[in-house]
C-alpha cells in the first residue's frame, strides 16, 4: 500500500519545448503536499534548476487540480520533511522564470507556492483561495505575507480572513493571476515561459516588495478588527489572520513570516484547529452511508430523478421546490385550495426570479415549475416531495393516494419532521420506495438534508435521495427512523431545558446571551421567535401532550413520564406566537417586526408562574445554563448512538452544524463532549438528575457511561465500542 502511494505521489518531470521543464504535482485525488510530495519536489526543482540547458519552469499538477493545499492529515502528527516554507522561497529565489499553471484549484500551501512562482496563468475555470482559517488555521507557507503585498490590503485581508474562494475571473481581476485562459493553461504557461526568458525577475519576487496601504491603514485595521470580532463568533483563527496580515503592513517579510509561524503554531494547538478539521472530514464521511443492512453508497445505485413533484407549497414546500428547480429537476407543485396555489405559486415564482437575477440562470428555470390542485398529473414523476402539515392521518391519506396515483418505481418522501417513517410506508403498496428527506426552513438556503430510512426503506431509496442532496448541493446525512429523528430528537431536550430554565428563575435574554456567547448566531428564544411558538405547539398537540387530544394522566407540569414546561402552550393559547404576531418570548416594534426587545409582560408572568406553581426560585448561572442546554441533547446523541440511529459521532455533528447551527469551531455536539472532557460531562449530568429526578433525560445513557469506564477513549474509536456494546443487548 505504501508502496503504490509512493509511487502516485511525486513531483513528475518533463521537458517541453526544448528548454522549459514542467513540473507536475502528482498526489491523487486533489495533489495535496503531503510530506512524500514535498520530498519530491525538492528534488525535482533542483534537478530543475541545475541542469543547464533548462531556461524556464512551469509547474502544474496532475489531473487538472493543481494543488488542494497542505495534506490536512499531517497535521495531526510531527512535522517532518522538507518545508513548505523553504520550498516556496527556493522557487521564489530561483533564476529561472517559474511559471505556475493553475487549472481546478490552487487552494492554501496550493496557492502558496503559486505565489511563490514569478508568474501565475490560470484556466477560467479553476479557482483560488485561502480556506485555512475554515479549518481553524491561517496560510503558513508565506501567504499571509505574499497576499497583501501583491493585492490591496482590503482584498488581501477579505480573503484570508474569511477563507472565500474566487474565481480565476475574478483573481484577474484582483491582480492574483496574470493570465487567465479558456484553453489549456499548461499549453499557454509552457508559452508564456518561453516568451519570458532573460527578462528580468527582481520586481516578480513579492518577498522583495512592501505592502501597498490605504491611507489612513491604522484605522482601517481597527475597524476590520472590530468587524471580525463581530462576525466570528468566538471563532479565533479569523482574528489571528487579522495579525499576521497586519504584521505584513508593519514588518519585514522575514519578520511576516516568523509572527505568521508563531500564530500558526499557536492555532494549530488549539481545540478550534482539531475541531474544524474534524468537521472537514466529517463532512466528506457522511457520503460514504450505510445502512444496517449491509448496503453502502458503494454498493447501491440511485435512480435517475428527471421530473419530480411536491406537495403542499408552504413554508417548506416553497424552498423544496425552489431547491429542486435550481437543482435542474423540473417541478409539479400541488396544493389542496385554489388560493393556497396561488399564494404558493406567487412566492415560488418570485423566489425563483430572485434566484435567477442572483445566479444569472436561464429563463428556461423560471419554467420548470407547474402548478395543480390534481394529484392525478403525478404519474410521470420520478419523485414526489410530501410537505403538507405535521399530521399522521393527513399524510397518510396522501400517501395512499400516491400509491395508486404515481408509477410504481416512483420514490415517495415525506418532510415529516418528527413522524414516524414506517408507519407513512404502511400504507402505500410500495413501502421499499418511502425515505424521509427532512429539509432544514428555507429549505432553499439551508445545507442539511436528513435522509431516513424505515425498516422496510430500501438502499435505492436511501442512494436516490443522497444523490439528489448532492445534486442540490445540500449535505446528507442517512438516519434511522424514530421520533424526531437525529436532529430533533436531540433539539427536543435543548428546548425543553430552556424552558425549565426559565421555570426555575431565568429570562430568555439571560440563556439566549449565554447561548449566543458560546457561538449560537440565535439563542434558543430567538430561533423559537423566529419559527414561530406554534410549530412546536402543533407536534406537541400531535403527540398528545397538550390540546384537545392530550392523553389523559400526568398533571399540570408532569406529562409522559417526566416534568413537562406548558409555559410554550400558554403563549401560545394567547396569540403570541413569536415575531409573526409582535410577541412571544420577545417582544417586537409591531408583527413581523424582527427586532426583538425586553419582554415586561412574560417577566411578570414568569414571576406569577413560578408562585402559583410554588417553584423556588434560584439564580442561574452561565454554566448552568450551558450544561442545562447542552448536556441533555448531548446525552440523547449517545442513546442514538447506542440505537444505531445515527451511524457515527460525525454524523451527529453535521446535523448539527449544518441543521442547527452549532458553532463549526466546536465541531459538533458529541465533538464538543469529547473536548469537554466525558468524565465532567457524565459528573454533570449525574449532578443535574440527582438535583430534577424528575427529568428522566438527565440520566446519563449507557455508553456515554461505558465510555467514561474505558478511560473515555477518542472520538474516532467510539465505533468499536458502539458494536460491542450493541452486540451484548
Ligand atoms: C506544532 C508546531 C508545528 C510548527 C510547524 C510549522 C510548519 C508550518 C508549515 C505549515 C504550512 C501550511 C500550509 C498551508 O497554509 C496550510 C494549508 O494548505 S491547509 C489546506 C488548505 N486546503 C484546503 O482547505 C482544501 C481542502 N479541500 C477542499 O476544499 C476540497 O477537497 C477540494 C480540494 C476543493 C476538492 O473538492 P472535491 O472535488 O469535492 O473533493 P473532496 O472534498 O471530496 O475531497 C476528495 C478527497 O480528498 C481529501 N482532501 C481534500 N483536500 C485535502 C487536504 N487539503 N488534505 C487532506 N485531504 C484532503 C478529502 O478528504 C477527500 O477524501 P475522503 O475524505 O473522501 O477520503
Ligand atoms: N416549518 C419548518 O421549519 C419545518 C422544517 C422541517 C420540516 N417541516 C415539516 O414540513 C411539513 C410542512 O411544514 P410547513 O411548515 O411547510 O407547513 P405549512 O403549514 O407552512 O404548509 C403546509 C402546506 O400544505 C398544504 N396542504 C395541506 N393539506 C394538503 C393536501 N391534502 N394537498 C396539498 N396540500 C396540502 C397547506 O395548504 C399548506 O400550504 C410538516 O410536516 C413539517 O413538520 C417543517
Amino acid at each position: 500500500m505504501t508502496q503504490t502511494l509512493a509511487a502516485a505521489t511525486m513531483a513528475a518531470y518533463r521537458r517541453a519545448a526544448g528548454c522549459i521543464a514542467v513540473i507536475t504535482l502528482t498526489n491523487p485525488p486533489v495533489n495535496t503536499l503531503s510530506y512524500l510530495l514535498r520530498e519530491s519536489f525538492y528534488e525535482t526543482f533542483r534537478r530543475a534548476n541545475a541542469d543547464a540547458e533548462v531556461k524556464a519552469i512551469v509547474i502544474c499538477g496532475a489531473d487538472g487540480k493543481f494543488c488542494g493545499g497542505a495534506d490536512i492529515k499531517e497535521f495531526a502528527g510531527k512535522f517532518s520533511g522538507p518545508s513548505l516554507v523553504a520550498l516556496i522561497d527556493d522557487v521564489e529565489q530561483s533564476k529561472k522564470p517559474v511559471v505556475a499553471a493553475i487549472e481546478g484549484m490552487a487552494l492554501g500551501g496550493g496557492l502558496e507556492l503559486a505565489l511563490g512562482c514569478h508568474y501565475r496563468i490560470a484556466h477560467t475555470k479553476a479557482q483560488v483561495g485561502f480556506p485555512e482559517v475554515t479549518l481553524g488555521l491561517l496560510p503558513a507557507a508565506g501567504g499571509s505575507q505574499r497576499l497583501p503585498r501583491l493585492i490591496t490590503l482590503t482584498s488581501a485581508l477579505e480573503l484570508i480572513t474569511t477563507g472565500r474562494r474566487i474565481s480565476a475571473p475574478e483573481a484577474l481581476k484582483l491582480g492574483i493571476v496574470d493570465k487567465v485562459t479558456d484553453k489549456n493553461a499548461l499549453d499557454m504557461a509552457i508559452d508564456f515561459a518561453r516568451d519570458i526568458i532573460g527578462k528580468p525577475l527582481e520586481s516578480r519576487r513579492l518577498s522583495l516588495r512592501t505592502t501597498p496601504c490605504p491611507p489612513d491603514v491604522e484605522s482601517f485595521l481597527d475597524e476590520a478588527l472590530a468587524s471580525i470580532r463581530k462576525h466570528s463568533r468566538g471563532a479565533i483563527a479569523p482574528l489571528a489572520c487579522l495579525q499576521a496580515v497586519r504584521a505584513s503592513v508593519y514588518s519585514t517579510f522575514d519578520e511576516g513570516l516568523k509572527k505568521e509561524q508563531e500564530l500558526f503554531k499557536m492555532l494549530l494547538t488549539s481545540g478550534q484547529a482539531r475541531a474544524l478539521q474534524y468537521s472537514f472530514f466529517a463532512q466528506r464521511a457522511t457520503k460514504k452511508w450505510s445502512m444496517p443492512s449491509g448496503a453502502t453508497w458503494k454498493n447501491t445505485s440511485a435512480r435517475p430523478l428527471r421530473k419530480a413533484a411536491v406537495i403542499g407549497l408552504g413554508t417548506m414546500g416553497r424552498g423544496i421546490t425552489v431547491a429542486l428547480i435550481k437543482a435542474g429537476i423540473p417541478v409539479i407543485a400541488v396544493e389542496m385550495g385554489l388560493k393556497q396555489l396561488e399564494a404558493g405559486k406567487t412566492v415560488i415564482m418570485s423566489m425563483l426570479e430572485k434566484e435567477f437575477k442572483k445566479k444569472q440562470l436561464t429563463k428556461a428555470y423560471r419554467e420548470m415549475a407547474a402548478f395543480t390542485l390534481d394529484l392525478a398529473k403525478l404519474q410521470e414523476v420520478d419523485l414526489v416531495v410530501e410537505a403538507v402539515f405535521e399530521n399522521m392521518s393527513l399524510k397518510k391519506q396522501i400517501f395512499q393516494q400516491l400509491s395508486s396515483l404515481c408509477s410504481a418505481d416512483a420514490i415517495l418522501c415525506t418532510n415529516t419532521s418528527t413522524l414516524d417513517i414506517d408507519e407513512i410506508a404502511s400504507v402505500t403498496t410500495t413501502p421499499h420506495l418511502v425515505v424521509g428527506m427532512h429539509f432544514f426552513a428555507p429549505a432553499h438556503v439551508m445545507k442539511l438534508l436528513e435522509v431516513i430510512y424505515g425498516p422496510r426503506t430500501s438502499p435505492t431509496a436511501v442512494a436516490t435521495a443522497m444523490q439528489l442532496a448532492q445534486q442540490m448541493e445540500k449535505v446528507g446525512v442517512v438516519v434511522g427512523n424514530c421520533n424526531g429523528f437525529v436532529g430533533n430528537r436531540m433539539f427536543k431536550l435543548y428546548a425543553e431545558q430552556a424552558y425549565f430554565l426559565l421555570e426555575e428563575g431565568a429570562i430568555p435574554e439571560q440563556v439566549d446571551q449565554v447561548l449566543e456567547d458560546f457561538g449560537f448566531p440565535m439563542g434558543i428564544f430567538k430561533v423559537s421567535d423566529l419559527s414561530g411558538l406554534d410549530i412546536e405547539w402543533k407536534i406537541r398537540q400531535e403527540q398528545g401532550l397538550t390540546g384537545p387530544k392530550q392523553i389523559p394522566g400526568g398533571s399540570f407540569r408532569h406529562r409522559a413520564g417526566g416534568r413537562y414546561s406548558p409555559l410554550l402552550d400558554i403563549l401560545c393559547e394567547r396569540g403570541y406566537l413569536g415575531q409573526k404576531t409582535g410577541q412571544g418570548w420577545y417582544l417586537y416594534e409591531k408583527p413581523g417586526g424582527r427586532v426583538p426587545t425586553f419582554n415586561l409582560w412574560l417577566h411578570k408572568f414568569l414571576e406569577e408562574y413560578r408562585e402559583l406553581h410554588g417553584i423556588q426560585k434560584h439564580y442561574v448561572g452561565q454554566d448552568e445554563i450551558l450544561e442545562r442546554c447542552l448536556y441533555p441533547l448531548i446525552n440523547m446523541g449517545f442513546h442514538i448512538l447506542e440505537e444505531r440511529i445515527a451511524a457515527s459521532p460525525e454524523d451527529i455533528d453535521i446535523i448539527y452544524v449544518f441543521g442547527y447551527s452549532w458553532p463549526r469551531h466546536w465541531g459538533g455536539p458529541m465533538f464538543y463532549a469529547s473536548m469537554v472532557g466525558l468524565p465532567r460531562v457524565l459528573d454533570k449530568l449525574n449532578y443535574y438528575h440527582e438535583i430534577h429526578p424528575d427529568i428522566p433525560t438527565l440520566e446519563p445513557s449507557s455508553l456515554l457511561k461505558k465510555l467514561v469506564a474505558n478511560g473515555s477513549p477518542p472520538i474516532g474509536t467510539w465505533g468499536a465500542f458502539i458494536k460491542e456494546h450493541n452486540s451484548k443487548l
